[in-house]
């Protein structure tokens, strides 16, 4: 997996620099997008939208697909990823809403809506590019650490450290964060064809390093993107600090074997 270090402010236009490569090749590609803190942070939604606006950027004949949502709350809740995405991004641009795909989380059948959204991606012939984030437990979309992982879109647990984590965007009340949640399969992930996974601040360092470093496990799902041709991780310098720190005690012990 490529790593690249940038600075906080350049991971934006970095990220958009590679959505304006895909929709400039392919007019029609299917990018996934991600929730999270993290394009929040780093402006990539924000950096699209003004390349949108000032017409630098055509996405209108492209398809969208989000890779999750949680379970039991409506769409129009406050925290629902489809909310999200329309407050941060979808409002802001040109792109009809019959283009996207984000799981219904409030869908009676659950199943039924992983294996809508497994036909959505093949109608649109597979995902181009793929932005992901990593949880703090090394997930990625909501494919939660687990001794086997599904191959195809599924219903999974989410984890309890981040049922706790997302606490306070349901009033403090842990009873109040969904308990499951519809994601894509890791088949899902391993056949986009290229992945930009993006970490930024000290309290990803530890997750990062070991996801790059391995052990591949499906214990922690990140580190199987080591094994995908094509992604690549964006990282500013404190995400970074301990997989480059352990990257200089490696050398450092190869050195004193010399
Ligand atoms: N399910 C989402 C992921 O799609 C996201 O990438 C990840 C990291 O979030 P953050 O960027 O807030 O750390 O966790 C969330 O729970």
């Amino acid at each position: 997996m490529k790593v690249h270090i940038l600075p906080l402010e350049h991971i934006g236009p970095y990220i958009a620099d590679q959505v304006t490569h895909t929709a400039s090749a392919k007019p029609e590609a299917l990018i996934a997008w991600t929730t999270g803190n993290t394009p929040l942070r780093t402006g990539i939604y924000r950096e699209l939208i003004a390349r949108e606006q000032a017409n630098g950027l055509d996405l209108s004949s492209c398809w969208f697909v989000n890779p999750d949502e949680q379970i039991g709350i409506p769409r129009a809740h406050e925290e629902s990823y489809y909310t999200y995405m329309k407050r941060h991004f979808f409002d802001h641009i040109r792109h009809s809403e019959d283009r996207r795909f984000i799981p219904d989380g409030a869908a009676a059948d659950a199943a039924a809506e992983c294996e809508r959204m497994e036909q959505f991606i093949e109608d649109h012939g597979g995902i181009d590019y793929q932005l992901v984030g990593i949880g703090i437990n090394g997930h990625i979309c909501f494919i939660e650490p687990a001794a086997s992982l599904p191959a195809r879109c599924f219903v999974t647990d989410i984890a309890d450290v981040n049922r706790r984590l997302y606490a306070p965007l349901f009033g403090g009340k842990l009873e109040d964060v969904p308990e499951t949640a519809i994601t894509f399969g890791w088949g899902t992930v391993m056949k986009s064809r290229r992945i930009s996974l993006v970490a930024v601040g000290k309290d990803k360092a530890e997750i990062v390093a070991r996801a790059l470093l391995g052990p591949i496990t499906t214990e922690l799902p990140a580190t199987l993107l080591q094994l995908h041709p094509n992604a690549e991780i964006v990282l500013d310098e404190a995400a970074a600090a301990l997989y480059l720190q352990a990257q200089a005690e490696a050398a450092e012990r190869r050195g004193a074997r010399a």
